[in-house]
Formats: structure tokens, C-alpha cells, sequence
């Protein structure tokens, strides 16, 4: 039996990319950095990548706001967004539908739980938009380099913001090397005044990519949304790739497409794993 004043929550996820995706529509909730990392905790909590809060909007069906398992506030997350825009399409009965987040108002189409469209916006490539901490005339590889000097192991990375700031290396061989110890000093070097999400890319045919990513905020994930659209658009902006690319993640494929008028398509599955209740102390502020 449930308590009335016990807060209901769904656990989702993208490609393995997971989510505790509280809503804060009919209940108004405050999260505390805290209550994002107790929640993400797969050793305290119920343990995911990110949590997602949806809110009322004035402009969309929804409003997602989105929290890193550490605990930070950041504006997009491109697995999430396909899951907000799933339950959307649920409640309103439309197969097209809006999510607003910090980064912008993006469009959804939902064709069923296996083909979710997003429009997520036009990438930005300026230095300050990414935003990098000193200019950079041209962001398809900046200066940045991980091993020696003579020898890197890793280097001049693609730069790009899609909502959020990414570092694309490429590599021959994304499985070669030891991401886990590498993402985090990259993560936090600091070129990145905001941090940044870390992929490594391998170009596998000109419609296809191999992807694997450290999260900012997150670690190593199975899959994450904005990382394949900012990979996509690195390496069409590079010539390696057409503008229509598959890209494989640890977790499966994504199809993005950085259309004719400059915005990226992002298209993909999002499932609902189960549903369950927090105790009503589980959040540090309570419950308003
Ligand atoms: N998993 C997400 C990205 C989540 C936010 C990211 N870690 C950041 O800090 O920018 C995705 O699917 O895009």
C-alpha cells in the first residue's frame, strides 16, 4: 500500500542510458544536488545516469529539467529526452509533441516506443558558445592533447554545443583505449570552463560511427543522445562522414540526420523500465 504523501517516480531508459524521472506537475518538488546523487547511487539509491524532473510549461507539453548523477544542473540530454517526449505522446494522445529544457524548446515525433524523432536544434561551434576557455578559430580539432608530447595517446579533439559541450577525439579503434581513466581529466581539464562530455568517435563508413562517452557528471554511459549528435555534426563537418549517419553506442544505434536547415534529428527508442515510490524523506527539501 502507498502513503499518500510518498512521491511516485518511473525508472526509464535510452539505449541503457537510465533515468529516475520524478514528476513535479501535479506535486510541486525542489531537488537538491543531493537528492540527485542519493538517487543515482546504484550502491544507496535506486541508481541511474540522470534524473529527470517534469515540470509544468507555459510553451511545450512539458518541461524536463535534468540533473547528472553528481548532483549538477545541466540543460540537455538527448536520451532523455526521447523517454519525456514517449510519456507525452502517452498523456496527450498526439504522436507529435513538445519538451522544453533549459537549452530550448525541441520538437518530438513519436512512432511508437522504438522510432522517437527529436529536432534537437542547431549545434554551435563558436569557441564561447561551447564554450572553451580561449578562443578558437576553428573548433573541428583544438589544441588538446592527453600522453607525451611527442607521442599523444589522444589528441586535437572536434568541439561543438548542442545544449550542452562536448570534446569528439578520433580514434581508429573506440575499444583501444582506457576511457575510464582518461574521461574524467578530460572532463574536467581545463579548456572547459563548464566541463564537457567526452566521446571517443571511430568513423566506420560514411554513414556510420562507432561512439563511446564519458559523461560530464555521469562517468561511462551506454549510450548518450547529445554525444552522437554532436559526433554526427563533427564528422560531417570534418568530410569524414554524410550528414545521415548511424551511430553505434555500447547500448545500441541512434540515426541522426543534421538536416538542410542546420538542425539535428535524433532518432531512437526509449523504454519504461518500472514504476515505483519514494519515501517522502528521501528528498532533502520537502515536498512542497
Ligand atoms: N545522457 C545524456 C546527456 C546528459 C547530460 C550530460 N552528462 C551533460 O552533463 O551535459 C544524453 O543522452 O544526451
Amino acid at each position: 500500500m502507498t502513503d499518500a504523501a510518498s512521491i511516485p517516480f518511473r525508472k526509464m531508459n535510452g539505449l541503457g542510458n537510465d533515468f529516475v524521472v520524478l514528476d513535479a506537475r501535479t506535486r510541486p518538488l525542489s531537488i537538491a544536488p543531493e537528492d540527485a546523487q542519493r538517487l543515482g547511487d546504484r550502491n544507496r539509491g535506486i541508481g541511474c545516469d540522470q534524473v529527470i524532473v517534469m515540470e509544468s510549461s507555459q510553451k511545450a507539453d512539458v518541461f524536463m529539467r535534468i540533473f547528472n548523477a553528481d548532483g549538477s544542473e545541466v540543460s540537455a540530454c538527448g536520451n532523455a529526452t526521447r523517454c519525456i517526449a514517449l510519456l507525452a505522446a502517452e498523456e496527450t494522445g498526439r504522436s507529435e509533441v513538445s519538451v522544453e529544457t533549459n537549452a530550448g524548446l525541441l520538437k518530438a515525433k513519436v512512432d511508437g516506443a522504438n522510432r522517437i524523432t527529436i529536432d534537437m536544434g542547431r549545434p554551435r561551434f563558436n569557441w564561447e558558445a561551447i564554450p572553451l576557455a580561449e578562443p578558437f578559430e576553428d573548433t573541428t580539432g583544438i589544441e588538446l592533447q592527453i600522453g607525451p608530447i611527442d607521442a599523444p595517446v589522444l589528441h586535437t579533439p572536434s568541439a561543438v554545443n548542442v545544449g550542452n559541450p562536448h570534446a569528439i577525439f578520433w580514434v581508429n579503434d573506440v575499444n583501444a583505449h582506457d576511457l575510464g581513466r582518461f574521461g574524467p581529466l578530460l572532463e574536467n581539464h581545463p579548456i572547459f570552463p563548464e566541463r564537457a562530455n567526452i566521446s571517443l568517435a571511430q568513423v566506420t563508413s560514411r554513414n556510420s560511427l562507432k561512439l563511446r562517452t564519458w559523461e560530464r557528471g555521469a562517468g561511462l554511459t551506454k549510450a548518450c543522445g547529445t554525444a552522437a549528435c554532436a559526433a554526427a555534426v563533427a564528422a560531417a563537418r570534418k568530410g569524414l562522414t554524410d550528414r545521415k549517419v548511424t551511430v553505434e553506442l555500447p547500448g545500441g544505434p541512434l540515426f541522426i540526420e543534421w538536416a538542410e536547415n542546420d538542425h539535428i534529428l535524433m532518432s531512437g527508442p526509449a523504454e519504461l523500465e518500472f514504476e515505483g515510490t519514494l519515501a517522502p524523506d528521501t528528498l532533502s527539501r520537502a515536498p512542497v
